[in-house]
């Protein structure tokens, strides 16, 4: 067949990466052996995944592994494997681009400075371009398992903007890469102890025979070849005969990140059901834990043999962020991601390991807490969609919660529900919150001016999950939680006699003003009515005990789902000179726009959005005008 050749551009995004990766990661430059032996692991799982339904796949050649070779003389590095390999539209897509989710945002963050943007490269995942650190040119060649020889493909480049690629003849499936090195490279990396000792630290824990050329007499590699790691798969072996090295290192193969793990639990579990996890809660949360189309969930191996990666049904979705591995000894070797819905030993096997993030993290937060806010920090977020998902699991994803409180008036999510109890005054029964869209719109919100005056600790949440949260968490330790925006505010026996007592003559006195008010704003409001909570605001916006906050009923208008609107309640405060000046006012038409910019100004405190932004505009003005006149 003729070999045709063909040069291409990469993908913009790839220049951008290939020239941030040489300068930031230089300092760690080795790691593109343990990337490439990495893919070719990877390739090796599949193929043999993939040759359970079609033994013929591995027809010639069914040892797996991967070769590591170098020739002082052409100043190369070679890694081979023999596993799935790659058909020509395959390379271009996986070679050519990146297709990653998250992207976009990866490049929006970096920074200009080679330490920051080292740190967001690793987490990104560097994977094949790696080779590029220490390589000016490199060449894959690489046949599909399952095509003729004539399929063989060679990708090019120097890894200045183009690739270039080709047909031909290739008599082994599977890839190799071939790593050109910069000049300046070739002494200290071509040495069959140099690559030795790199394979060690960092691809021991690779289940898979890693293999280097026996050095022969005169201590030159010779034609035999021999496996230079430990070949067998870390989790099997038992927790004393590993290293916390060793498990680091195996939480980076299988996370593709880049920094250490927080914290892991490796378990043995012998019974009815027999399986193994190894599971690590990361650091860092990855670039698109957020984007839907996110992969996640855990590596899947039946009896050491790879199945899937990302096998979701292994974790809910809140615990996402959770990397790892189960093997299990009951599923069939041809389990399908089909059959692992509903699948009984699967459902065994998630509520395990559910139990046992949980209790991994209960006990980071007991005993080591600045360990935990990392995690909350990073995490938190996702854990609160719990309760919501995970209805048996609720009370202990209940103990894990950490929120921002009245009781430090900063941002910071570190307040859990029993240290919000222990402070609890005294006659107080519930659990006060209130929820906004950003922390600043929580903690400066009038809502809380009585709670603050007397002393009394409010949970500060301004997350976008902090609604489905609370809807799904309606109590604590027999507290119920209670947000101080909607519904009317009961203090209980917070409250004394007296000031019920003068509360009664307040509402008293301002009846006439409030009917006023009412007449005048109509349709607008559910009801107008005095105001137990404010002290310094005139007036704020109510809800019924179970609306959704007037943000979130904007934003999930904004995404475009139809939702009837609820009509607030006002409540004033008529001890404010505001109220005074508004109840002086003979004229009836002036009253009006009083009232309504009473509400609008409300609404607007509350994170609403006012339906007729520039009649509120046009009253400020004239309000302006006429203080001026
Ligand atoms: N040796 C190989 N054999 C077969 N396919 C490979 C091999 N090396 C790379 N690939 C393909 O190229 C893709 C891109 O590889 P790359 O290393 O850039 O990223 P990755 O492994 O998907 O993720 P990460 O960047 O986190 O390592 C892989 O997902 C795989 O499909």
């Amino acid at each position: 067949m003729a070999a045709s050749k063909e040069t291409m551009q990469f993908q913009t995004e790839i220049n951008q990466l290939l020239q941030l990766m040489i300068h930031s990661l230089y300092s760690n430059k080795e790691i593109f052996l343990r990337e490439l032996i990495s893919n070719a692991s990877d390739a090796c799982d599949k193929l043999r995944f993939e040759a359970l339904a079609d033994p013929a796949l591995l027809t010639g050649d069914s040892e797996l592994k991967v070769e590591v070779d170098f020739d002082p003389e052409a100043g190369t590095i070679t890694v081979r494997d023999n596993g799935i390999g790659m058909n020509r539209d395959e390379v271009i897509a996986n070679i050519g681009t990146i297709a990653k989710s998250g992207t976009r945002e990866f490049f929006e963050r970096l920074s200009g400075d080679q330490t920051k943007d080292a740190k967001l490269i690793g987490q990104f995942g560097v994977g094949f371009y790696s080779a590029f650190i220490v390589a000016d040119r490199v060449s894959l060649n690489t046949r599909r398992a399952g095509m003729e020889a004539e399929h063989g493909v060679r990708w090019e480049s120097d890894g200045t903007g183009t690739y270039t690629l080709e047909t031909l003849d290739l008599p082994a499936r599977g890839t190799e890469i071939v790593l050109h090195l910069r000049e300046e490279e070739r002494q200290d990396l071509l040495s069959a102890w140099r690559l030795r000792s790199i394979i060690n630290k960092y691809s021991d824990h690779i289940p898979l025979s890693i293999r280097m050329r026996k050095i022969g007499e005169g201590g030159k590699p010779g034609d035999e070849w021999e496996t230079v790691n430990k070949a067998s798969a870390l989790w099997q072996r038992s927790k004393s005969e590993i290293s916390d090295d060793e498990y680091k290192e195996f939480y980076r193969y299988v996370s593709h990140d880049y920094g250490d793990p927080l914290t892991w639990s490796h378990n043995h579990v012998e019974g009815r059901l027999e399986y193994t996890s190894l599971l690590f809660i990361p650091a860092k949360a990855p670039f698109d834990l957020w984007d839907h189309n996110h992969p996640h969930g855990i590596k899947l191996y039946v009896q050491r043999v790879f199945i899937m990666d990302d096998a979701e049904q292994l974790l809910p979705r809140y615990l996402r962020f959770v990397r790892g591995v189960i093997d299990s000894s009951d599923l069939p070797l041809n389990v399908s991601r089909e059959i692992l819905q509903g699948n009984r030993v699967i459902d065994q096997m998630r509520s395990g390991s559910v139990k046992r993030i949980l209790g991994l993290l209960e006990e980071m937060a007991e005993k080591e807490p600045e360990k935990y806010q990392t995690f909350w920090n990073e995490f938190g977020r996702v854990l609160k969609e719990g309760p919501g998902e995970d209805y048996s699991n609720r009370e202990q994803i209940a103990r894990l919660l950490r929120f921002a409180s009245t009781h430090t008036d900063t941002d910071t999510q570190n307040v859990s529900l029993a240290d919000y109890l222990a402070r609890m005054a005294e006659g107080q029964d519930k659990i006060y919150y209130i929820t906004a869209d950003s922390f600043l719109a929580a903690k400066n919100s009038p809502q809380l001016e009585l709670l603050r005056k007397k002393g009394i600790e409010v949970l500060l949440l301004s997350d976008r999950v902090d609604e489905w949260l609370t809807s799904h968490l309606p109590e604590f330790e027999g507290k119920a939680l209670t947000s101080v925006a909607k519904g009317a505010l009961d203090l209980g026996a917070i409250e004394t006699e007296e000031e019920r007592k003068s509360q009664e003559e307040t509402e008293k006195d301002a009846e006439g003003l409030v009917e006023r008010i009412k007449n005048a704003l109509g349709e607008r409001v559910e009801t107008v009515r005095v105001s137990h909570r404010l002290t310094s605001s005139p007036a704020c916006i109510v809800l019924g005990e179970r609306d959704m906050a007037l943000y979130m009923q904007q934003l999930l208008k904004q995404a475009g789902h139809e939702i009837s609107s609820t009509k607030p309640v006002l409540e004033i405060n008529p001890t404010h000179p505001m109220l005074a000046r508004i109840e002086g006012e003979k004229d009836d038409t002036r009253f009006a726009e009083w009232s309504a910019l009473l509400l609008d100004q409300a609404i607007l405190a509350e994170g609403g959005q006012l339906e007729d932004p520039a009649g509120f505009v046009a009253r400020i003005n004239q309000l302006m005008l006429a203080l001026a006149g």
